[in-house]
């Protein structure tokens, strides 16, 4: 199964290592595209767009997206880009599970929660600590509606 995860980057690394948490779980289920999002070394200026620019990022991400069987995306932290790629996945027609942390204090886009359709396109509001099990809930699921 091939995954792609979302969360930010340019919008600020606040929640990497959770991040990392995420991606790391999700590598038990597939491989996911988009490692390079929970990278610690990975700084909100970006990847290192000097060689090939943000156009050869954009395009390389948009056709990853197409390749994927599912859109994983941590949306507590507001990304311009994360809302790009979810906005994408929908025209897709790609499985959508969205996770936010209500005790960010933040209220999560009305763009984001008013995609939700409780099927294709899922928003699960969580705490760090059930990360792991929401996860396991969300692929077992998976599994048992796509055989
Ligand atoms: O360097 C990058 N590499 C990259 O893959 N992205 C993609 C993956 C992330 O899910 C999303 C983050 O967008 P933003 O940088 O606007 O927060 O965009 C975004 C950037 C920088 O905008």
């Amino acid at each position: 199964m091939k995954i792609y995860f979302c969360g930010s980057i340019r919008g600020g690394r606040d929640d990497v290592d959770l991040y990392r948490k995420i991606v790391q779980k999700l590598q038990s289920y597939g491989s996911v595209l988009t490692e390079h999002v929970s990278s610690p070394e990975l700084t909100e200026r970006g990847e290192d767009a000097a060689a090939a620019g943000d156009q050869a990022i954009h395009d390389r991400d948009v056709d990853w997206l197409r390749q994927s069987d599912v859109i994983v995306a941590e949306v507590t932290q507001p990304s311009l880009g994360v809302g790009y790629e979810l906005g994408r996945a929908v025209d897709m027609k790609k499985k959508i599970f969205c996770l936010f942390r209500p005790s960010s204090g933040r209220a999560l886009s009305a763009m984001i929660r008013g995609a939700a359709n409780g099927d294709e396109f899922v928003v699960r509001d969580y705490s760090e600590d059930e990360v792991e099990s929401i996860l396991e809930e969300f692929f077992s699921r998976l599994k048992r509606t796509s055989v």
